[in-house]
């Protein structure tokens, strides 16, 4: 999670960056005589902000990958206050990620998972303890598990077959497919987090989207932690306060809603997560009982990393299709085939679809959608290839950098679903050359959950439409600049024209 910096732009702040700037040159210049350790290599870094003016640029995991390029799969940088370090190769993930793995397998504190998450009680930014494990343990054996995921079926069946009914209704126009995925996505993550539809969960839909742009970056105050007014002179803090309180809100009037269903017995059993959470919260045995502010954190945890992560997945699998003509029509080929056997464009099957798995893996290698994954945070000192990594150290594991390593893939920059036949590479955190979901124990618990809301989407637009360009554009001059937010997206909507496809007559 890295991000544009968001800078006051007052002259009483400029006045006080000077002072601190000078605070701090002369402080580091005594640590630095008193206490040298021996930090993997990295960029020179200037007084106060360190490399903070490397990584100005729209795209960090770019910035970060070609200082890498000179300084090595292992590298320090400075942000602000923060020490980081950068791991930019499979072998130094493999020592971070499943040598060391419970050393880093905390999270750095955040200003807006303290706010929004309910002092950072979701399983996302909790720190590694019991409470995590707890509540991390209902999340995979409860909430995200395969059988959970199936249940979720026919939410998943039916969004997709009113956004076809939908795009069929606009054929031969040019439609912007980058809004309808993340409509889709949103609604049916909303389905299976809440249930049916309501006022309520349309306006929490909504402000989820504002506070994805709030929260997408850095903060100057999260560089700067020592320094606290910078969280109101930011203005970072007052936001995002309000934000919460709109949320804590309408999860409240959710939650009041599903208990007051509940007690009369009207509840759709455990069909929901939050009945689900709400269940729980009534067992007796737990190590630490779970307040409702701790299931309005796992619920937010599950839009902010299930929505725009998959929106963004899908959004590029489509991109990268059509830009790639052959491939698309291997896929359209596969998908077509399968349908037309089966009869129905359903689920029933759907793991069949060999093809179409390679594309969504080679998806993710080039763009997965949490490049920088989320940031680690060591918890003890320890030693990586011989260099010191200091307790609280900031982990920026490359996913980005590692998925495109020439020493790993070849052809790294194109898009070759078929690099994935008959090998046994998988994003499931044990090859660490290809960590889109992450790896160790935070690897991402939804990957069940994300490749049902991919599969079934991408297999229907690719059924039943061919698709074209709007305006006659040539195919290489389709735009793939990615914009760095909460997830990497596409830069531009993806807009495209979508003609029906007919079964052929038996
Ligand atoms: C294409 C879709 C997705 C991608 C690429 C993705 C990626 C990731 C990554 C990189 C991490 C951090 C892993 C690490 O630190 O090693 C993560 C964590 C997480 N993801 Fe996902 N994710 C996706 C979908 C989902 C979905 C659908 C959900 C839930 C419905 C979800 C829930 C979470 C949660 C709760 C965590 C935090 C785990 C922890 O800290 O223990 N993600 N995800």
């Amino acid at each position: 999670m890295f991000m544009e910096l968001h800078f006051p732009s007052s002259v009483i702040f400029a006045f006080f960056l000077f002072l601190f700037m000078l605070f701090h040159i002369f402080w580091r210049s005594k640590a630095k005589h008193s206490n040298p350790i021996r930090l993997p290599p990295g960029p020179w870094k200037l007084p106060f902000i360190g490399n903070l003016h490397q990584l100005t640029g729209p795209l960090p995991h770019q910035s970060l990958d070609a200082l890498a390029k000179r300084y090595g799969p292992l590298m320090h940088i400075q942000l602000g206050e923060l020490s980081n370090i950068v791991v930019s190769s499979a072998e130094m993930a493999e020592e971070v990620m499943k040598k060391h793995d419970i050393i880093f397998a905390n999270r750095p504190p955040i200003l807006a998972s303290k706010i929004l998450s309910y002092d950072s009680t979701g399983i996302t930014f909790s720190p590694l303890g019991d409470y995590w494990r707890q509540m991390r343990k209902f999340c995979t054996t409860e909430l995200l598990s395969t059988k959970r995921v199936e249940s979720f079926r026919s939410i998943r069946e039916e969004g997709v077959s009113s956004l076809i009914t939908d795009i069929a209704s606009n054929e031969g126009s040019s439609i912007n497919l980058s809004e309808k995925i993340f409509s889709l996505i949103y609604g049916m993550t909303s389905r299976a987090a809440f249930g049916g539809k309501s006022k309520d969960q349309e306006e929490f839909i909504s402000v989820m989207n504002e506070v994805t742009k709030l929260v997408a970056g850095f903060s100057i105050a999260d560089l700067y932690p020592s320094i606290e007014v910078l969280e109101l002179i930011s203005g970072l803090r007052p936001k995002l306060e309000k934000q919460h309180k709109v949320i804590d809100r309408i999860l409240q009037s959710i939650i009041n809603e599903h208990k007051e269903k509940m007690e009369i017995g009207d509840g759709e059993g455990h069909e929901n997560l939050l009945d689900v959470l709400l269940h729980l919260q009534n067992k007796t045995d737990l190590q630490y009982p779970i307040t409702v502010n701790n299931i309005k954190a796992v619920i937010l945890d599950i839009f902010s990393g299930g929505s725009e992560t998959t929106s963004t997945t899908l959004e590029w699998a489509m991109s990268e299709l059509l830009r790639n003509p052959r491939v698309m029509q291997e896929a359209q080929a596969e998908v077509r085939r399968f349908f037309e056997k089966s009869g129905h464009v359903d689920e029933t099957g759907l793991h069949e679809l060999e093809f179409l798995k390679l594309v969504i893996k080679e998806t993710m290698r080039l763009h997965p959608s949490d490049p920088l994954l989320l940031p680690r945070q060591c918890s003890e000192r320890c030693e990586i290839n011989g260099y010191e990594i200091p307790v609280k150290t900031k982990v920026i594991v490359n996913a980005w950098a590692i998925g495109r390593d020439p020493k790993n893939w070849s052809e790294a920059e194109r898009f070759i679903p078929e690099r994935f036949l008959n090998s046994s590479v998988d994003y499931k955190g044990a090859d660490y050359e290809y960590i889109p979901f992450g790896a160790g124990r935070r690897i991402c618990p939804g990957i069940t959950f994300a490749i049902a809301n991919i599969e079934l989407p991408l297999a229907n637009l690719l059924y039943h439409f061919d698709w074209k360009l709007p305006n006659g554009m040539k195919l290489e001059a389709l735009d793939m600049t990615e914009s760095f937010g909460l997830s990497v997206g596409r830069k531009n909507e993806l807009c495209l024209i979508p003609n029906l496809y007919h079964f052929p007559a038996s």
